[in-house]
């Protein structure tokens, strides 16, 4: 202890003693305010839950208008919570003040398998959302007799609940650019920004068609080709198994055609499986027809990758896998195969229809290969005209109905390929069937039933 009785001192212990209590209250000071800040951002947010970003996709095109949808939110500075539809609970809805629907039509004017929960689990029920303000974007294509069917319905039930729509239900056909600007507009509008961020979509790159043959040549079905394609400048862009193509024909570049990818990048080039498809006048379709028949090899493709994250393997990697598909369906599960086979897994089961062994057994020698090679520990062709009583994949399916039984105790994920006429319904009844339908939607929910049907 220091005692001194000079004025001059004793000044100078005070103003040090303040200071030093400045010192070190500082941080105890901007501890508390930060602590007082993130208590009213966290009050503020329990009184206004925001804004909900929601979407129900299958092939990706309402998930990726969502993500562009929160992004041009964000940029407005109004954060958004993006999910999938089927997250949504009821309470999620009645405390929302705004929530944006984007969802695609699929199957028969269904949603999008994902959110078959939500459409049984909710929208079966009357749950009044007075506080509901809501907009819905609603994708589909008008070749389809249910126009936009699950938008259109979700759109009614909110309203039955006494919710308000924000403005009129913006529906979009075939990725229509036209509407998807006047959804833009509208969110544009909302959010009070002029600025929002371009959502065109990426440019199509030139791809060089570099191998062509036919695979089922004297089949009874339509012939079907196996195409490779590299890009023609630069490096192979990454891609995932699962994922698509959309080829521009030259003689209608404005509607892209798709078509699974049936390789993996370390194959180096992008493999397509394309039938040859012919209209009742006997004209061929405009982009199978050209990629068959009139272009010849070497010709420039104008071609574009496109994620189609709801049939990657994402979380499923690691998983025993059932592969589910017909015809030209086997370019995706092949895709999937190979990437099986890269990783070493080799708990796959294929299950696949075609007509007879002879002419349509696609990739015979490959698929006999991994099996060899115990990468494929379970094959079930299928041949439809191969004996005198028509068998299909469901068949075979509901008599392995104990089998899909222990593959799904196992942890497995079930993958389906092909078209939606005659197989999709009918593996869909067998695998309800075997697991019943809450077992089959609780699958799709979590990601474990993935579907590529067309
Ligand atoms: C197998 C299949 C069935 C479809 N069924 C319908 C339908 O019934 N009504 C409709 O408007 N659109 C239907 N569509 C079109 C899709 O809704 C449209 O392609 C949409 O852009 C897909 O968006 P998504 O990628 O977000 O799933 C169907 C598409 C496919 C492949």
């Amino acid at each position: 202890m220091i005692w001194t009785n000079d004025p001059s001192r004793l000044m100078m212990v005070a103003g040090m003693s303040v200071g030093y209590a400045l010192v070190c209250l500082a941080p105890y000071l901007r501890t508390r305010r930060k602590r007082q800040a993130a208590a009213r951002a966290k009050a503020e947010a329990a009184a206004s839950p925001g804004w909900i970003v929601t979407y129900a996709s299958q092939t990706g095109n309402a998930d990726e208008l969502a993500q562009q949808t929160a992004a041009t939110l964000k940029l407005a500075g109004i954060p958004a919570r993006l999910c999938e539809l089927s997250e949504l609970e009821a309470q999620d809805l009645q405390e929302a003040e705004r929530i944006l629907f984007l969802v695609s039509t699929y199957g028969e004017g269904d949603a999008p398998d994902a959110a078959a929960g939500f459409a049984g689990r909710l929208m079966t029920t009357s749950l009044p959302l007075p506080k509901l303000h809501y907009a819905v974007l609603a994708l589909g294509d008008s070749a389809y007799a249910q126009f936009c069917g699950f938008g259109r319905a979700l759109d009614q039930w909110l309203q039955a609940q006494g919710a308000q729509s924000l403005f009129p239900r913006v529906e979009v056909n075939r990725s229509s650019e036209q509407a998807i600007g006047q959804w833009r507009q509208q969110l544009s509008h909302l959010a009070g920004t002029s600025d929002a961020p371009d959502w065109s979509a990426p440019a199509f790159d030139a791809w060089r068609l570099s191998e062509r043959v036919q695979l089922n040549a004297g089949s009874a079905g339509a012939p079907v080709y196996h195409l490779e394609l590299e890009p023609l400048n630069g490096a192979l862009p990454a891609w995932q198994s699962g994922d698509l193509v959309q080829v521009a024909a030259p003689a209608d570049p404005s509607r892209a055609r798709e078509y699974s990818i049936a390789s993996i990048p370390a194959d180096g080039r992008v493999h397509l499986l394309v039938r040859l498809h012919t209209h009742d006048d006997g004209s061929h379709g405009v982009a199978s027809g050209w990629l068959t028949q009139q272009a010849s090899l070497g010709e420039t493709v104008q071609l574009r990758l496109r994620q189609h994250r709801r049939f990657r393997l994402e979380g499923n990697v690691e998983r025993p896998l059932i592969l589910i598909g017909n015809g030209s369906g086997i370019a995706g599960l092949r895709g999937h195969l190979k990437a099986r086979v890269l990783a070493g897994q080799g708990r796959n089961w294929l299950l696949f229809g075609e007509r007879n062994a002879a002419y349509d057994y696609h990739y015979r020698a490959e698929l006999d290969g991994w099996q060899r090679d115990g990468m494929l520990e379970k094959l079930d062709m299928v041949f439809s005209r191969d004996q005198t009583e028509r068998r299909y994949v469901q068949d075979r399916l509901a008599e392995q109905a104990e089998a899909v039984r222990e593959w799904i105790a196992e942890g497995a994920a079930i993958y389906i390929c092909g078209s939606l006429e005659g197989m999709a319904a009918g593996v869909d009844a067998a695998l309800e069937a075997a697991l019943g339908r809450d077992g089959l939607d609780a699958l799709a929910v979590a990601g474990r039933y993935r579907r590529d049907v067309y």
